[in-house]
């Protein structure tokens, strides 16, 4: 099944037509954060893009003057305040929101949960209201947590459709691929690993056993490295010494998971990429997998193949995690 992985890009190629299937309309909530600045900016070079719609509580202004001056064929808009929200999301084909405190040295992803809970639920309301049909891509942290929110929002606004909500997991596949083509010396366009899970510390599950093309480890440099992946998150926030956390490797991989949304919706096939989503292929009632994508978001959940025994022991470490996070968020938005 993952011999059919093919690295998802993060433009589509260059495309003159300009009929319908080739035009969407993509909001990004968070646009002036650390994130969505670089996300925008990847975003407005994507020539799916026709529409660019910039929402923050800040400086969106400006930095759609900004942007709005590359010569590609986006129009950008800035939306600033709650007051915009509804006519920034309007009708979007795809929303990405990266919109939320990052952390700092000492603190871990659900440490994020008390500020961004609130975040995600209000953006959540705004899209079941004004653009339901939209594929929500969540960046905000904590990922485990968040999606579950955004799920229940949309259902009690009657909205919800599972196969269009999706956590997004790419930047732990960027870092395996990374650091797994540097212990091996590879090129990192050639390699591909599948990484399952969820979004933080245990619950970030390399497969290193089915890596593209297949390589193998001394057990300790194998712990080592999936340690690593799990940990990736954190050794850039504690480079970055207080000012914040990934934040340009994650516009790579935001963008290059909106691609893969995009090129989805246009009807391309083979469309592979990994989400955090509502799951029936573990006892966590939400998992990232990879996905094949399509018109309508989700078409096929790809599951879990088959785990060594290395990855089975990482996988039951995670599901405890995965249901306490799961259950804050669910309780969250059901108080
Ligand atoms: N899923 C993943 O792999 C990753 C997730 N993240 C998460 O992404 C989030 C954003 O990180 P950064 O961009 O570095 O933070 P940042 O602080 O640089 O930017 C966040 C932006 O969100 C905006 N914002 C705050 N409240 C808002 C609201 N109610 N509506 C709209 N916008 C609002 C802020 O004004 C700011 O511009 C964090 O929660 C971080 O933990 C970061 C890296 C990787
Ligand atoms: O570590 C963080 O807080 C940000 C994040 O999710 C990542 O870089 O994977």
């Amino acid at each position: 099944m993952f011999s059919r992985l093919v690295r998802p890009t993060l433009v589509s190629a260059r495309n003159f037509s300009t009929s319908k299937q080739n035009n969407f309309k993509v909001a990004v909530a968070g646009a002036s954060g650390g994130i969505g600045q670089p996300l925008s900016l990847l975003l407005k070079i994507n020539p799916l893009v026709t529409e660019l719609s910039l929402y923050d509580i800040v400086h969106t202004v400006g930095v759609a003057a900004d942007l709005s001056h590359i010569e590609t064929v986006g129009k950008v808009k800035g939306f600033n305040g709650p007051d915009t929200l509804l006519d920034a999301f309007r009708n979007a084909d795809v929303i990405i929101i990266p919109a939320g405190v990052p952390r700092k040295p000492g603190m871990t992803r659900d440490d994020l949960f008390n500020t961004n809970a609130g975040i995600v639920r209000d953006l959540a309301k705004a899209a079941a209201e004004v653009a339901p049909k939209a594929l929500i891509g969540i960046i905000t942290n904590p990922v485990n947590s968040t999606v579950p929110i955004a799920c229940e929002i949309l259902k009690q606004a009657g909205k919800f459709d599972p196969n269009r909500v999706f956590g997004v997991t790419s930047l732990d596949i960027v870092r395996a691929n990374t650091f797994i083509a540097e212990a091996k010396g590879l090129n990192p366009k050639d390699v591909n690993i599948p990484v399952i899970g969820g979004h933080s510390g245990v619950t970030i599950i390399p497969l290193i056993s089915r890596a593209t093309p297949s390589v193998s480890f001394p057990e300790d440099q194998l712990k080592a490295l999936t340690g690593r992946i799990q940990e990736a998150g954190t050794e850039v926030v504690k480079a970055k010494a207080g000012a914040g956390s990934a934040t340009l490797s994650m516009a790579y991989a935001g963008a290059r998971f909106a691609n893969s949304l995009l090129r989805g919706l246009k009807g391309e096939s083979n469309v592979i990429e990994p989400a955090y989503v509502v799951s029936d292929v573990t006892e966590s009632e939400y998992f990232s997998t990879p996905l094949l994508l399509g018109k309508n978001g989700l078409e096929k959940n790809l599951g879990l193949g088959k785990l060594s025994d290395y990855e089975q022991e990482l996988l039951k470490a995670a599901i405890p995690e995965l249901k306490k996070n799961i259950k804050a968020g669910v309780d969250f938005a059901t108080k």
